[in-house]
């Protein structure tokens, strides 16, 4: 098939290159002149494993590339992915700006009948808008199709996600379009959902506020262990063996953050309230995961009575393991809000950082390593379980901190080995140890 995926972001470029890995061509469009300079050299702009290997290889032999303009992107496409970033507004809902321009630009420039696919994560009726929207404006007298296709790939495992997610959910009203999609598809190997557009919409934002409210529940729970002398940890354990709960998700730890649990949820609650309901567990879950946010500062402030002039080691600032994103991740508010208690913050994230620099505030120390962070300070505060934080000995916090107290947002390491040390830890969830 002839594809063109609109949008190179996480989504997108991902999108774009495994659908070119399973034989398709691919044109990748976006407005952003240098990372499309830097695609087409094979360069990623993004931290994701296996996608720079796919890029190079997808271009070198011609199912691939890149560019800024649409009429050049938009030639003899059978299909139209669009994958643009859909933002929150200041009141929950979702900025469905960059969906517009693009819809405007396809207007403008398809004059040949297309399928349009949206990939971007788009509140329930939006699929519909659209068609309306480019049908509204259109030059040509080409015939548009709509189909949603909701990408369910989690950061840091992008590539491996898309060719062994659990299932690929393609949504329209006209069974020859899903039938095409299906093929599409088929090179992924996945099971697949067909349904009504207004279902896959849905199924997109119903699933993110799930698994945001399975971590919620289980950060209520450690919250709760700790005041009565419960170990999260075995809880987990002990709930997730039952199949019924399942094992995944979790993990108790400092709240959920990145680009999209934070918004999707604030998103379904806004629907909502248009369609008139009350959403009133997601309201719940999203004022719980803000308290979770604030819980590592808080540990903080109730162990020191003042951090000002204390030097203060932050490992991980992003959102999660294997990404170099920081949106909505923890790190940036703990950061600031010990900026603002007047410590001195040296901080290490082995991907990161680059990205952290453009959000933070001025005047904080960037190691190039866990050492050179934790090195002399007082106080160690972990906000991302990357393997190299997991893996570095707790002893060492001992051996190299002024005075080795570690606040584990993570419960990167077992009570057990934590206690055979001189360290002072405090976690989620469990009991702390030392002081
Ligand atoms: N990041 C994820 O893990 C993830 C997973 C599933 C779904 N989603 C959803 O997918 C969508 C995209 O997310 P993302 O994280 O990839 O976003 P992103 O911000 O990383 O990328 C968006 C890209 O779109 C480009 N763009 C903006 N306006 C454009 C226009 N008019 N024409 C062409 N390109 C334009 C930007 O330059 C940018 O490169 C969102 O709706 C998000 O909720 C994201
Ligand atoms: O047990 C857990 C699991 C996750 N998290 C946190 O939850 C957030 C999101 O993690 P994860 O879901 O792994 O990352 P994302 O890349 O944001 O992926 C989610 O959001 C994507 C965008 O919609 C979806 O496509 C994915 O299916 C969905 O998992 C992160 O801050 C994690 O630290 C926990 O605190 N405890």
């Amino acid at each position: 098939m002839e594809i063109a995926v609109i949008g190179t972001g996480y989504v997108g470029l991902v999108t774009g290159a495994c659908l070119s890995e399973v034989g398709n061509r691919v044109t990748c469009i976006d407005i952003d002149e240098e990372k499309v300079a830097t695609l087409k050299q094979g360069i990623s702009p993004i931290y994701e494993e296996g996608l720079e290997a796919l890029l190079r290889k997808n271009i070198s032999e011609s199912r691939l590339d890149f560019t800024t303009d649409y009429k050049e992107g938009l030639a003899g496409k059978d299909i139209v992915y669009i994958a643009v970033g859909t933002p929150q507004n200041d009141d929950g809902s979702a900025d469905l700006t960059a969906v517009a321009a693009v819809c405007r630009a396809l207007s403008k420039h398809l004059v040949q009948d297309v399928i349009i696919v949206t990939k971007s994560t788009v509140p329930v009726g939006t699929n519909e808008y659209i068609k309306g929207l480019i049908e509204e404006n259109l030059l040509s007298d080409a015939t548009i199709s709509i189909a949603s296709n909701p990408e369910f790939l989690r950061q840091g495992s992008a590539v491996y996600d898309t060719f062994n997610g659990d299932r690929i959910v393609i949504g329209s009203d006209s069974p020859e379009v899903l039938d095409v999609l299906e093929t599409v598809n088929e090179g992924f190997g996945l099971p697949m959902v067909r349904t009504n557009l207004r279902s896959a919409e849905m199924i997109k934002y119903a699933s993110n506020a799930f698994l945001a409210t399975k971590i919620s529940f289980i950060n209520e729970m450690a919250n709760l262990s700790e005041r009565i002398g419960a170990n999260i940890d075995d809880v987990s354990r002990g709930m997730g063996m039952d199949q019924r709960i399942g094992e995944a998700f979790l993990n108790a730890g400092i709240g959920y953050g990145g680009s999209c649990f934070p918004k999707d949820t604030r998103a379904i609650i806004s629907v909502a309230r248009e369609a008139e309901y009350d959403m009133q567990i997601l309201e719940n879950v999203v004022d719980s995961n803000e308290r979770q946010r604030g819980i590592i500062v808080e540990k903080v402030m109730d162990r020191f009575d003042s951090i000002s002039g204390r030097k203060v080691a932050v490992l991980g600032l992003a959102f999660k393991p294997n990404t170099d994103d920081v949106r909505a991740a923890p790190s940036i508010s703990v950061i600031e809000k010990l900026i603002g208690e007047g410590a001195e913050v040296h901080t290490f994230d082995p991907a990161a950082m680059e990205n952290a620099r453009k959000v933070l505030p001025e005047g904080i120390h960037y190691r190039d390593n866990i050492e050179d962070a934790v090195r002399d300070a007082e106080i160690a505060i972990i906000l991302t379980e990357w393997k190299e934080i997991k893996s570095f000995p707790i002893e060492k916090y001992e051996s190299l901190m002024e005075t080795p107290v570690v606040f584990d947002g993570r419960n990167c390491f077992t009570l057990e080995g934590v206690g055979k040390t001189g360290v002072e830890y405090h976690s989620i969830g469990r009991p702390s140890i030392g002081n």
